[in-house]
């Protein structure tokens, strides 16, 4: 057993974490910053255009010192190193974990290779050189698949709305028929192009909504031949495609060796490169790149992924904090929660570890949230005065993607007043001071005062551009891959998904047949017996 899998509770540096956490844990942050003057400067990190505020955090300098520690111990930098050269880290379904090699400088060929295609296509698509099958330009492109295989490309399509072309992209992947109809009444079969993604080419939901697109395409066109011009697909098993009817020239291939909610860098992102540009998803790639290097290069100190990490990790492990919110200030980024939580959930939500034993302490931590100022309105009750821990990634940028800079500005400073009303939150005496006719008796004050002291983390970046999306999403895959390192768990598989699909096909036989008997325990059984009246 190498150290790279140990139990991160057996070491010597989570000892000497438990015993600081034990003392440390009810002292407040602005504690903290009254006892350092140098807090800010200390627990923040100035990269490029990110601009990273650690410090309203509950971590003092001997806890970072600590987490720090516990990653070395724990032999981080030769765990990253395994990933980027293309060691088979996934060990339980035997493949390397290569998506950083999607945006390196230098790609593999096959990579090169189905980029450059990528790159003709989109741009054909865009000029309107690809027409249709009745010599029309496409002025609707609908991505097909679920996932991995569409929340990425979605989530980039929609941040990135001021660099869209005229192109229309909506995104199909849920089983449910109304969300296909609905967006099929509104498309014309003569400018429509689908793209169909799925890297097993065997998604239940994907090939589903798949038939219908082309049975609603057929049914307009009526010659098969015409599918050429309307249909194409991005998969790791072309022989499905081809089952499926679509051409070799019309698919673009993918690797095992790339995890499906890593793919969006990859031939899976043809949505995006059709929607933005080919050029603009290069400096997507690019961007992701740049975090690439300065997560693969900078001392863990000073780096952006690795504290993320680990003052998550000090959240979920010692203060047993179980869910961290994300509140990005861009409407646009609406997407970007579910991505996350695909990133993060599906990574690192694994009860068993590296030795195939049960593990017995946490891992990963529920992800949800909503753009601010959304967010304020809707759940900000809980994280403020609410009786759980909730850590926030407030994300913002200095500059618009508009240009009404005053606009900006207003939601930006609902930005800083809601963490620093976290932070500070409001004592008895200023409730009091502000409101003269509340008495210290009455029943109304304590409803009115903020305890304060729940943390959050600033990531605040220059502009929301291709360059920067593409460093935050890098940023975020990882940091759940250094929390997976420090849990011993294998973050790139994703068995947990495959019961509820296996049950689904024998559920699905027991209603055709109308035979609930078909189906094990009695509370399934009885919902089913009610379907089915
Ligand atoms: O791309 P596909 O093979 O169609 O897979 C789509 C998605 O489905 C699976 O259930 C996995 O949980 C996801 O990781 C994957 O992204």
């Amino acid at each position: 057993m190498s150290l790279q899998n140990t139990n991160p509770t057996n070491t010597q540096a989570w000892q000497e974490l438990e015993k600081h956490f034990s003392k440390v844990k009810d002292i407040p942050v602005l504690d903290l910053f009254n006892k350092n003057p140098n807090r800010v400067n200390e627990f923040s990190i100035l990269w490029e255009d990110f601009f990273i505020d650690f410090s309203k955090n509950k971590i003092d300098t001997k806890a970072k010192k600590l987490l720090l520690a516990l990653a070395e111990e724990l032999q981080l930098s030769a765990a990253i190193e395994k990933q980027f050269s293309g060691e088979k880290i996934n060990e339980t379904e035997n493949r390397a974990v290569l998506h950083t090699a999607l945006r390196a400088k230098n790609k593999p060929d096959e990579v090169k290779e189905n980029l450059a295609k990528m790159n003709v296509f989109s741009e054909a698509i865009i000029t309107g050189k690809h027409t249709g099958y009745t010599g029309k330009p496409i002025t609707h492109v609908v991505n097909i698949g679920i996932g991995g295989s569409s929340l990425g490309p979605e989530m980039v399509v929609e941040a990135l709305t001021e660099y869209r072309n005229h192109l229309e992209v909506s995104f199909v992947d849920n089983l449910d028929r109304h969300q296909i109809e609905n967006i099929l009444k509104k498309l014309d079969p003569e400018t429509t192009l689908f793209i169909v993604v799925s890297k097993s080419f065997s998604t239940q939901e994907t090939l589903h909504n798949a038939s219908i697109a082309r049975d609603w395409f057929l049914e307009q066109a009526q010659q098969a031949e015409y599918l050429e011009k309307h249909f194409v697909a991005v998969s790791a098993n072309t022989d499905k495609v081809a089952a499926f009817g679509i051409s070799k020239a019309n698919t673009f291939s993918m690797w095992d060796w790339v995890g499906g909610r890593f793919s969006l860098w990859s031939t899976v992102g043809l949505s995006i490169a059709c929607a933005i540009g080919y050029e603009n998803f290069e400096n997507l790639l690019g961007g992701a790149q740049q975090m690439d290097k300065h997560f693969r290069e900078t001392p863990f100190n000073n780096n952006i992924p690795v504290c993320l990490a680990l003052i998550s990790l000090w959240y979920n492990n010692f203060y047993k904090a179980e869910t961290e919110a994300v509140i990005p200030y861009a409407a646009s980024m609406h997407k970007l929660i579910p991505f996350l939580q695909q990133g993060s959930m599906e990574s690192n939500g694994k009860g068993v570890d590296r030795n195939s034993n049960k593990i017995s302490y946490q891992t990963g931590t529920v992800v949800w949230g909503e753009p601010g100022t959304n967010a304020q309105h809707a759940f900000f009750q809980l994280i403020h005065q609410g009786t759980k821990l909730i850590p926030c990634d407030f994300i913002g940028f200095k500059k618009p993607i508009h240009t009404y800079t005053e606009d900006h500005d207003l939601l930006m400073a609902n930005f800083f007043a809601q963490t620093q009303a976290l932070l500070v939150g409001k004592s008895k005496a200023e409730v009091l001071a502000e409101e003269k006719n509340l008495g210290e008796e009455s029943p109304i004050l304590p409803h009115k005062i903020f305890e304060g002291n729940k943390p959050t983390t600033s990531i605040l970046i220059d502009k929301l551009t291709p360059n920067s999306l593409g460093k935050l999403i890098a940023m975020y895959e990882h940091k759940w891959f250094v929390q997976g390192v420090i849990w011993n768990i294998y973050s790139f598989d994703q068995w947990g998904v495959a019961l509820g699909k296996q049950l689904a096909k024998n559920t699905f036989k027991a209603i055709v047949n109308k035979d609930a008997e078909e189906v094990k325990d009695a509370s399934t059984k009885r919902l089913l017996k009610h379907y089915l009246s």
